[in-house]
């Protein structure tokens, strides 16, 4: 028996670490080793301290914001993009965060590595990404990774143990269920899921006692904290979700899955970044692209999961995304149909939903 924390643990610790703005050590089977430190975290002085450490260090982006930067991308889902010696924190911040673009644009051209390999920055983004952070990291090489964590208490993490564990989701565990009398029905339960690996749990309100035999109504729900919860006029999740809810008070039985998912994924303070960006004149997926993500970075695999955990086999999908229904299929669950969802529209959101229609396939 060990207590030594196994890779899913030194993961989590390591994404507590990027927030906190505490470096990681990352290391390779070829004996690279770097220091990798969150670029929206970062504080002079700590650039100033790595800089006293050993090379000069870079800051790894996603190919996304490498495109608005109009940085060459030879790694390409990424580019590591040379820290001049006389650039200091906002040069670096500005970099990773697009929101003065436009006000005070970035002298380029931006310089990018092409030599040596780029997997222990993709490994850097990865884990930003599912800090929720910026995609962004500052990067810089090493000698005896294994040596310098441990002199500094720093965590370490190899690539060969992480990569894996970035790509497959966490398994799921129902943690607790327990009677919910709500306004659409008197007969509903809440069930929390909580992931092995220390990210966001997920809920599944369940409304009367679905069959599990036959095709229940379901609603895939991605959390939105200002829709949801604050009324906004943005974009339509409030209305949907209290639409889905009432449908399957009306029906008598359903099942709704809140994923916390909030921001299509990327957290509330991207999507706050990205609404900034979108009082600039960019549009829902302009404005993530520029801040360095995909349009989507949800994973609804795990709407699957949770559905098979219950005992469901076969839904009827109120939504308007065809992604969803493609992804319940690829994962087992079969969509008998796709039940529209078409509420909330107002002079604010029309543009999103449009946006939605034009560039997402969402269904009208
Ligand atoms: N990044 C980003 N996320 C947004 C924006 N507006 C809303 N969201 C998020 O988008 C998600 C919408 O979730 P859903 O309603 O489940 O998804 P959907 O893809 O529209 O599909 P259906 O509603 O099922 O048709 C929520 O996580 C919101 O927080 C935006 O402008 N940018
Ligand atoms: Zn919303």
């Amino acid at each position: 028996m060990s207590l030594i924390p196994d890779i899913t643990e030194l993961l989590a610790r390591a994404r507590a670490d990027l927030r906190m703005g505490v470096p990681v050590v990352l290391t390779d089977d070829a004996g690279l080793s770097v220091l990798a430190i969150s670029a929206e975290s970062l504080t002079a002085q700590r650039l100033a301290d790595l800089r006293g450490i050993g090379e000069a260090p870079v800051i790894a982006i996603t190919v996304r914001r490498a495109d608005t930067l109009k940085a060459r991308a030879y790694d390409g889902d990424l580019a590591r993009v040379t820290i001049p010696a006389d650039a200091d924190l906002g040069w670096v911040q500005a970099v990773a965060d697009p929101s003065d673009d436009l006000n005070a644009p970035l002298k380029g051209p931006l310089m990018t590595e092409r030599q040596g390999s780029a997997s222990l920055h993709r490994i850097a983004i990865a884990l930003t990404k599912s800090a929720r952070l910026l995609p962004a990291a500052v990067v810089m090489p090493i000698e005896d990774g294994r040596g310098f964590a441990g002199s500094n208490g720093l965590t370490l993490i190899d690539h060969a143990r992480a990569a894996p564990h970035l790509t497959e989701r966490s398994p799921l565990h129902e943690i607790v269920a327990a009677r919910l009398p709500m306004e659409v029905s008197e007969a509903g339960r809440l069930h929390v899921f909580r992931p092995e690996d220390g990210g966001e749990e997920h809920y599944a309100i369940e409304i009367g006692r679905p069959d599990r035999e036959k095709p229940v109504l379901a609603r895939l729900h991605s959390a939105c904290f200002t829709g949801d919860l604050m009324g906004s006029l943005k974009c339509d999740c409030g209305p949907q979700l209290r639409g889905a809810l009432a449908q399957m008070g009306a029906e008598g039985s359903g099942v709704l899955l809140y994923l916390n998912q909030e921001g299509r994924g990327i957290g509330l303070a991207n999507k706050m970044r990205a609404y900034f960006l979108q009082d600039q004149g960019f549009d829902t997926v302009e404005a993530n692209h520029r801040l360095g993500f995909e349009d989507d970075e949800r994973d609804f695999r795990l709407g699957s999961d949770i559905l098979k955990s219950l005992g469901f086999k076969s839904v009827r999908l109120l939504t308007n995304n065809p992604n969803k229904i493609a992804m319940m299929e690829r994962t087992g669950i079969e969509v008998t149909e796709r039940v529209a969802l078409k509420v909330g529209e107002n002079a604010h959101n029309r543009d999103y939903l449009a946006t939605k229609a034009a560039k997402s396939g969402h269904l009208l």
